[in-house]
């Protein structure tokens, strides 16, 4: 079912006085899913850096932004789709890697659950280094839907080499390499809640299932000499430096996240990078800075048309997507939005908020006199204010 089919299903519905089964507002989706999610997951999900002025900003950053609408430009069809690596997909949105995605429904195999989100909707998975199941038993639920892989570098470059190459062989088609996470921010929730999932063993079954690793723990580890093994390796202090070894690991097209700096975006694709994510990780690493929207547009600029840009951090309306969309973003990535979809109703629910997003979207760019993504200009916005 198409997020086109999928208005019509919703409105008939509606009209004939059939509630719909799961939430529609970004506040009642993520009031309901903490509700059934364990304490220590809701802190650890919903939490960002420091006071989260940040993660707020993300969110807000998108009133700062008006779409104009045009007229006499009525398309019954919208055209939604996008070029991606040398691949049509029918839709400019993407699953976000999820690092405790595994964990968010009751039988652990949330990252499973995830990838079959994305096959039911065509859009694509990104899967997180931290997984509950290992990456090769996620892939094959994705269908045909593509599947990226997030890569967080271990320090241990065997293991960084193993993680590429099984990511490969499984039929992942690109690697995300994110940036912003070789060292935990400052989370006052978690720190509070004295939780961190990971140090107590949660979502390291892409190392617990690697060769390389074993090697590094010996053979039976108990669980806490895997756990440090893991802190051990984990967060890898990359350097410009590295990016030459980087590349070399893998033919596929390598996608930086949590870039923001045009100097930065400039450089990673004089580096050899194919693709750019401007992110701030959701607001989960540093606080004090702005609304990730708003380094976009310099981004998009710098990037000037080489490379595909995916943004994400804050985007929970179809109207944010199509506002990410017209500042330049090729694709739009979401985060807690489709964790708390399959946490309050599992493939259903993760699956209702990804058609709910896209059928706003949709309908916008109906309304507005914007069919398709290439109408989307940065004409189509102004600065409130
Ligand atoms: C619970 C949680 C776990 C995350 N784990 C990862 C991860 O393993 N790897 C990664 O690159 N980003 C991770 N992220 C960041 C997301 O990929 C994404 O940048 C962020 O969620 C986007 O912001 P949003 O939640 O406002 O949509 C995580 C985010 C959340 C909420
Ligand atoms: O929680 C996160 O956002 C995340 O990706 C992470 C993973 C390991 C260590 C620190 C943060």
């Amino acid at each position: 079912m198409s997020y086109g089919d999928y208005q019509i299903e919703l409105y008939l519905g509606a009209l004939s006085g059939v509630l719909p089964e799961h939430p529609f507002s970004y506040p009642d989706l993520e009031s309901q899913a903490l509700a059934t999610l364990p304490p220590e997951l809701r802190t650890y999900i919903a939490g960002g850096a420091g006071d989260e002025t940040t993660q707020r900003a993300n969110v807000s950053a998108f009133d700062d932004y008006a779409l104009v609408p045009r007229m006499l430009n009525a398309h019954a069809e919208r055209d939604l789709s996008i070029e991606l690596f040398g691949r049509t997909l029918p839709t400019p949105l993407m699953l976000a890697p999820v690092g405790v995605l595994g964990l968010v429904t009751p039988d652990q195999h949330g990252d499973v659950h995830g990838a079959e989100v994305a096959a039911a909707t065509g859009v694509p998975f990104i899967g997180s280094t931290l997984m509950s199941d290992p990456l090769e038993e996620v892939r094959p639920a994705c269908g045909d839907t593509p599947a990226w892989f997030q890569l967080y570098t271990p320090r241990d470059r065997d293991l960084a080499a193993s993680l590429v190459s099984r990511a490969e062989a499984a039929g992942y088609e690109a690697i995300v390499v994110t940036l912003d996470t070789w060292v935990p921010g400052w989370r006052p929730r978690d720190l509070a809640s004295g939780n961190f999932p990971q140090l107590r063993g949660k979502a390291l079954a892409n190392y617990t299932s690697d060769p390389r690793f074993a090697e590094m723990t010996g053979p039976d580890p108990d669980p806490g000499a895997t756990v440090m093994t893991w802190v051990g390796t984990f967060g890898n202090p990359l350097t410009w430096d590295d990016l030459t070894w980087l590349r070399q690991l893998t033919d596929l097209p390598l996608v930086l996240k949590g870039i923001c700096h045009p100097d930065d975006a400039r450089r990673a694709l004089d580096s050899g990078a194919d693709g750019i994510y401007c992110s701030n990780h959701g607001g989960r690493q540093a606080n004090g800075g702005g609304g990730a929207l708003h380094w976009l547009p310099d981004v998009v600029a710098a990037v000037d048309g080489r490379a595909p840009v995916v943004f994400d951090s804050g985007v929970r309306t179809g109207a944010h997507v199509v506002t990410a969309l017209a500042l330049g973003a090729t694709a739009v990535a979401i985060g807690r939005p489709y964790v708390y979809g399959l946490a309050r109703g599992g493939v259903p629910g993760g699956v209702h908020v990804v058609r709910s997003l896209l059928a706003e979207a949709d309908l916008i760019m109906g309304v507005d006199g914007y069919p398709t993504r290439a109408d989307l200009t940065p004409d189509a916005v102004r600065r409130r204010g």
